[in-house]
């Protein structure tokens, strides 16, 4: 299938102060897809992710969402527009319930109508609907995930960027969150995915960037990555 462009950037370059991090990256997400954003520790995942949610400002280059230029814009536009970010860390609210977290940030701004509700959101995780008074700070790491997750789709964004989703979460949570992505990319979510677990990311994502060194070092399917072990062992150490 062919898919339009949803996110496109074009020779973009970041960094932090003086110490330049992303030397001119060219990439597309498409409406409906899933992408996963490869390489070691270091080579420039998260600053891409910072610099496409408006974390951190472009030295160069352009991105557009939806054909609106968001280089330069400031992070709550971004959001605004439909980019939702889970970001590493989870950063749950200690002090708001479950509950708080997935009606206090919900929206519509997809105009979908057959958006996530409340009861969407526990269908898709059983455990929150259990835990839905019970306060950030009580929930273990990988129901705090779950949350991360849930409020981000309780924006219904147009696209949900995860960086590492997955990072210190017991095998069986972190199943559970593979399963659910998989569920999201059935029913249409476009994804961008920073995660280490390439075997597991080869099954759910469309298409892989991998960055070495803050250049897009390899683009290709799931299924050229999936051929390819050379590249596993040189970009990836795996
Ligand atoms: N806030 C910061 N200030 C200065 N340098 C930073 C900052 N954050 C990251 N860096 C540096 O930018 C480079 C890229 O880091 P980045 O976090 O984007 O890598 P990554 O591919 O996401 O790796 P990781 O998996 O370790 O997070 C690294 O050299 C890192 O030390």
């Amino acid at each position: 299938m062919k898919h339009e462009p949803l996110l496109t950037c074009r020779g973009l370059e970041a960094g932090y102060g003086a110490s330049q991090v992303l030397f001119g990256l060219d990439f597309d997400v498409g409406a409906g897809e899933v992408v996963a954003l490869l390489g070691r520790n270091g080579m420039g995942k998260s600053t891409t992710i910072k610099t496409l949610v408006g974390g951190l400002r472009a030295k160069k280059g352009e991105i557009h969402f939806g054909g609106t230029p968001i280089h330069g814009a400031r992070a709550d536009a971004i959001a605004r527009l439909g980019v939702a970010i889970v970001p590493e860390g989870r950063q749950c609210f200690p002090n708001l319930t479950v509950r708080e977290h997935l009606v206090a940030f919900a929206d519509t701004r997809n105009g979908r109508r057959d958006g996530w509700t409340l009861d969407r959101l526990y269908a898709l995780f059983p455990r929150l609907k259990e835990r839905a008074g019970h306060t950030g700070n009580q929930l273990s790491g990988g129901e705090q995930q779950m949350l991360a997750i849930a409020r981000a789709l309780s924006t219904n964004p147009r696209l949900l960027v995860l960086d590492e989703a997955t990072e210190g979460l017991a095998p069986v949570i972190r199943d559970e969150i593979w399963h659910c992505l998989a569920r999201l990319k059935a029913d249409g979510q476009t994804t961008l995915v920073v995660d280490k677990y390439v075997e597991k990311l080869v099954q759910l994502a469309d298409r892989h960037l991998i960055l070495e060194r803050g250049r897009i070092a390899w683009s290709g399917t799931s299924v050229e990555l999936d051929a390819d072990r050379e590249l596993w062992s040189r970009y990836l150490g795996v």
